[in-house]
């Protein structure tokens, strides 16, 4: 019996406790939202998941305790929760009170919050099945959609059945009904959603793609990238990690990331467009390698990189380019894009005032062109940095994701021990544009003419170089090939070597923010908030 009415007191006492800190749950402002003022927990409303009512006196009821007590009501708060190197979790907080109707009050004025908050409702799902290591549809299914559900988001998923399924199918869908499109996959399948959406865009206002300098339309509608593929570049480079679950947190919370993309022509022809890699030599032969190695999944680039790298191939050609002379930066700063950038927020400006005084008329282009002859191991240009878990810091670190510019670096013929230097160098933080053999340019647009094609469209006949087959006909012993190399645009390849290459500033949207930055200071202050809670 006493210890009956201990254990009674003891309950009075925590009700009491509990119901104090209720009423200092405090509302503030738009801005942040939940203050539990006693143990520092802030939580912004543009961080809230959803907010629901929670049954608490039946769980409680069911686990046999409390039963005694007062009808308890209570909601639950879903928010992000800020892990290392840029990993988002849904984590959760549950408030309660002995008043239904202070409770009620409080998840109306959250739920009317989060009705201010700009999101998506209606997303579009393509899925690659057989993207990276196949799980592109597990991935869904179980980490992806229950969190779409949690925060009330209607989805239409589409499986796809084969390559440019996803593409053909962004054609004919009533794409105004849909916030975003969400593509569950690599940067291939990546590739083939935005080509979707882009072509869409410009179909609809009757713009001619296979014109170079046509002024292409911006497309507003955003994509999100689930990553499930092999490298997933544009994920990492754009969210600072592969992860779907966080991925996933970003979309829901309606984020937006601006992108350039570069439209690839050859001889008045449309090719392809690109976010990230463009690259002959090198990377275009480890790719088409990589492709006869598919069933290898994404190992398959280690195998093709290594026999890539033995067979030390270089080629010939000329590269002429417009420097960008509009953006402040320079590829060989050390400061890098992060969440809010300076100098992307200033091509933006750019972009607005430009627009106002042309509309969507094409300003003639009179600026210099800059022209490079020489003998390449590799030749890549990049929309942005390029991070990926293979190469955390990228391609060219300083690379900006929406300065409507794109990195050319040009990788002379050196030997293959400088060449393994400088390939280990985007695994490492040291600089990879620190050699005598690589030049790297910030540009606006590029021109590549193969030496054969020159060759090929000269009237000099020169049978001899069919007679050396593989090699250069000046110097036979060394590594020049004479038959072309292949461009790797964003891991697919292109049917042609001579290309004319133009970057559209901010040509589309992700649901993304960039890499955020300080972040080890945002995590140390969450744990610390945590230990208080
Ligand atoms: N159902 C399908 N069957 C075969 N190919 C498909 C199908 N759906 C999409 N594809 C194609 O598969 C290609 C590769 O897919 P994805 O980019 O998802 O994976 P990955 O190549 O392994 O990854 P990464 O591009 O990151 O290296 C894409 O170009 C896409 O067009
Ligand atoms: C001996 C050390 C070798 C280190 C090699 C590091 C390789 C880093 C690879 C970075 C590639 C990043 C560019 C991304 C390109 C994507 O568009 C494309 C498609 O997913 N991926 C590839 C590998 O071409
Ligand atoms: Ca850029």
């Amino acid at each position: 019996r006493v210890s009956a009415l201990v254990l009674r007191r003891l309950s009075a006492i925590l009700m009491w406790i509990l119901s104090n800190a209720w009423f200092e749950i405090l509302y503030r402002d738009r801005e942040s939202v939940l203050a539990w003022e006693q143990g520092l927990c802030f939580v912004p409303t543009s961080e809230i998941i959803a907010v629901e009512e929670t049954d608490l006196n039946k769980k409680q009821r069911n686990s046999g305790k409390w039963q005694k007590m007062a009808k308890l009501h209570a909601f639950t708060v879903y928010y992000v929760k800020k892990a290392q190197n840029h990993r988002w979790r849904c984590s959760d907080v549950t408030f309660w009170c002995v008043d239904e109707q202070l409770c009620n009050q409080w998840i109306q004025a959250l739920k009317e919050l989060l009705e201010l908050q700009t999101r998506p409702k209606q997303l579009l799902v393509y899925i690659n099945p057989y993207g990276g290591k196949r799980q592109g549809k597990r991935i869904y299914e179980q980490k992806v959609a229950p969190l779409f559900s949690l925060a009330s988001i209607s989805t239409d998923v589409f499986v796809t059945e084969r390559a440019n399924h996803a593409k053909d199918n962004l054609f004919e869908v009533n794409i105004n009904k849909y916030d975003g499109v969400v593509c569950v996959g690599g940067d291939g399948m990546f590739s083939e959603v935005m080509h979707g959406l882009i072509g869409r865009m410009q179909k609809d206002s009757g713009i001619d793609q296979n014109n170079p300098k046509a002024p292409l339309v911006q497309c507003n509608i955003r994509i999100g990238i689930i990553p499930a593929g092999s490298t997933d570049c544009v994920c990492y480079s754009t969210v600072g990690i592969s992860d779907p679950v966080t991925s996933a947190l970003h979309i829901i919370l309606g984020d937006s990331q601006p992108l350039d993309v570069s439209s690839v022509h050859h001889n008045n022809t449309f090719l392809k467009y690109t976010v990230s890699l463009l690259g002959y030599g090198f990377y275009g032969d480890v790719l088409k390698d990589s492709e006869k190695k598919r069933w290898m999944g994404p190992m398959r680039y280690d195998y093709s990189g290594f026999k890539t790298f033995l067979s030390h191939h270089c080629y010939e050609g000329t590269i002429s380019f417009q420097p960008a002379k509009h953006t402040l930066g320079s590829p060989r700063d050390k400061d890098s894009c992060r969440t809010g950038c300076h100098i992307c927020r200033q091509s933006e400006q750019q972009l607005a005032e430009q627009r106002k005084k042309c509309g969507l008329k094409h300003e003639e282009d009179e600026e210099e062109w800059k022209v490079i002859k020489g003998k390449f191991l590799a030749i890549n240009a990049v929309n942005m940095s390029c991070a990926c878990p293979r190469s955390p810091k990228g391609l060219s670190p300083a690379a900006h994701l929406a300065d409507g510019s794109a990195d050319l670096i040009l990788v002379r013929k050196c030997s293959r021990f400088d060449f393994l230097r400088y390939l280990v160098r985007h695994t490492n933080q040291d600089d990879q544009f620190d050699f005598s053999f690589v030049d790297v340019y910030r540009v606006k647009s590029f021109q590549f003419t193969s030496k054969l094609l020159e060759d090929n469209e000269s009237d000099v006949t020169d049978i001899g170089k069919k007679h050396f087959g593989q090699f250069c006909r000046d110097h036979p012993a060394c590594c020049c090939n004479i038959a072309n190399s292949t461009w790797n645009c964003d891991g697919e390849t292109l049917d042609s070597s001579a290309i004319e290459v133009r970057v559209h500033c901010q040509l589309m949207k992700l649901f993304a923010r960039g890499i955020e930055e300080n972040h080890k200071e945002a995590v140390s202050n969450q744990s610390r908030v945590e230990q208080l809670l």
